[in-house]
């Protein structure tokens, strides 16, 4: 699913008038009634009901919700802000209500909120491009003291500005839950926004799909049907060859744990074979733990020193749990600077290359970077806020063609054109040791079963979350482990398999 500016989205909604030959009003009543079939399971049955509104359309869905609501038999305040100008379509909502409904507030108004309502707020929505005046900050104060059980914005927290970074000064409506219309704001992916909604739910409006087309973007969110386009289909002459040789070279005296899960995962995600290179003392761990991979041993007992020739592998990845010992960093970079195929950069591999100068041209093209944001910091220095991250590994990626994971609760896959892959699948629960290693095995075994490196990223990615999203369904997310996610990857295969 595209990702598309604020600007573009009300191209959409022209072009969906025309081409389904409705009216504005039409499609404002398709969100009221979608927004409202959603919000009533929100609602606890007794529970006071305040709906802020704006003066545009955002307004106007606050204001429809209302009257749907009191259709349902729910009691509600409405609070909408006094103007001069308010759209077509919100006045026609106001007129739908009994005027003595409506509280029109000012910005200097003391408002009589009940405490321990539910919030709808409806202020401002996409119509914004620039900060909200200082003044909005009283209305936003009175509204958090009111002790809300929940806020729930319609379609953005108000005063959140979807397509530019947030500074932490600007006036916004913080809320717990977002009904976000057709498709995700690209703001409300980036970590640093997290403060100003708990979570996003996508409502499908029914947007003309016919038209997407003339939206150009980089920025994508993936899905079932995203992946199900690219996955590849099994053929029943396959064998073990077709599903290519694994390689996991890793793993350091206390570390060998990262190389089982990295190896383990890989054999999951089905690799035909998988072979780990460690130091001695992973020998007998990993003959232990994962009687189904084989082992290659370094001469040294406790960290790697010899880095192994790796042609006949058709998916590699390298780092994990590899420690930072002179002689290993040393060595890796002698040979990593000698490789011609594509690898998965992990862990301290990453540390290693982060203290080289200009270490992505020492990288083969097409490798997979999965650093997590101190590794990312290591690598590429400062960023003043997540627009700008991107945008600085955007510029890496296309320049040395490689594709770089950037871990978070909405994973972004960059890739060597330039695009951005936000993930939809996992939960908190996967915030746990050795997760990235999983994620690293499971690259590692798509490339080498012939995905090239931007599709193993994005299929890694997902299949990654969707698995810990199939684990938290029989195990506690304060439980989770990390080879608890491989154990679920047949899950989430069956899932993708699956038309429902
Ligand atoms: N396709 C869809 O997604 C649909 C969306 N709908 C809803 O409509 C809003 C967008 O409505 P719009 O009227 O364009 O915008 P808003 O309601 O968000 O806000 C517009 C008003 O805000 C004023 N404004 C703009 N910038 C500022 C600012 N910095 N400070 C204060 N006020 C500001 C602006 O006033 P002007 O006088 O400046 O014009 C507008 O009055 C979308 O988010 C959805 O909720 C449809 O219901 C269905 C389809
Ligand atoms: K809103």
């Amino acid at each position: 699913m595209k990702i598309i500016n604020s600007k573009q989205i009300k191209e959409w909604d022209q072009l969906t008038i025309k081409h389904q030959n409705i009216s504005s009003w039409d499609l404002m009543e398709r969100a009221v009634l979608k927004l409202t079939e959603n919000i009533v399971n929100d609602i606890p049955s007794k529970a006071p009901i305040i709906i802020f509104c704006g003066k545009g359309n955002n307004g106007g869905d606050g204001l429809g919700v209302a009257r749907e609501l009191e259709k349902l038999g729910y009691k509600t305040l409405i609070y909408i802000l006094k103007s001069e100008n308010y759209s077509e379509d919100n006045l026609k909502n106001q007129q739908l209500l009994s005027s003595n409904e409506l509280h029109f507030f000012n910005l200097n108004e003391e408002l009589q909120l009940p405490e321990n309502s539910v919030i709808i707020d409806a202020i401002f929505g996409i119509g914004i491009n620039q900060p909200l005046d200082d003044d909005w900050n009283s209305i936003f104060n009175q509204i958090e003291k009111s002790n809300p059980t929940q806020i729930i914005s319609i379609d953005l927290p108000s005063g959140f500005i979807a397509d530019l970074p947030m500074q932490k000064y600007f006036p916004c409506c913080k809320s717990n839950k977002t009904y976000t219309f057709q498709v995700p704001k690209l703001g409300l992916l980036f970590p640093e926004n997290q403060i100003y909604t708990d979570e996003f739910i996508l409502l499908d409006i029914g947007l003309e799909q016919n038209v997407s087309n003339e939206f150009e973007t980089d920025y994508y969110f993936i899905q079932k049907n995203d992946i199900q386009k690219f996955l590849k289909k099994i053929s029943k002459f396959s064998h073990k060859g077709t599903f290519g040789h694994t390689l996991i070279i890793g793993g350091s005296l206390g570390k060998i744990g990262s190389i089982v899960l990295t190896a383990k995962a890989a054999l999951k995600t089905g690799s035909g074979l998988v072979t780990t290179y460690t130091p001695q003392c992973g020998l007998n761990i990993l003959q232990t733990n994962l009687i189904e991979s084989m082992s290659l041993v370094d001469d040294s007992e406790k960290q790697i020193e010899y880095f192994p020739e790796i042609k006949i592998y058709q998916g590699v990845a390298v780092g994990m749990g590899m420690g930072q010992h002179p002689t290993t960093d040393a060595n890796f970079i002698n040979w990593i600077k000698n490789q011609k195929q594509p690898l998965v950069i992990d862990a301290d591999a990453l540390n290693c290359l982060a203290k080289q100068k200009d270490c992505f041209t020492l990288i083969p093209q097409d490798s997979v970077l999965t650093p997590h944001p101190k590794e990312l910091q290591r690598l590429i220095g400062e960023w003043e806020n997540d627009f700008e991250k991107l945008e600085k590994v955007k510029k890496l990626a296309v320049f040395h063609q490689l594709t770089f994971i950037i871990k978070g609760f909405y994973t972004a896959v960059i890739t060597s054109d330039g695009k951005t892959y936000f993930n939809s699948t996992g939960n908190w629960g996967m915030a746990t040791a050795g997760s990235g290693d999983t994620l690293s095995g499971i690259i590692a075994s798509l490339i080498g079963q012939g995905y090239n490196s931007s599709e193993a990223s994005i299929l890694g990615v997902y299949l990654h979350g969707l698995a810990g999203d199939f684990a938290v369904k029989k195990i506690h997310p304060h439980s989770l482990i990390a080879s608890n996610i491989s154990d679920f990857i047949s899950e989430a295969y069956f899932y993708l398999d699956s038309n429902f």
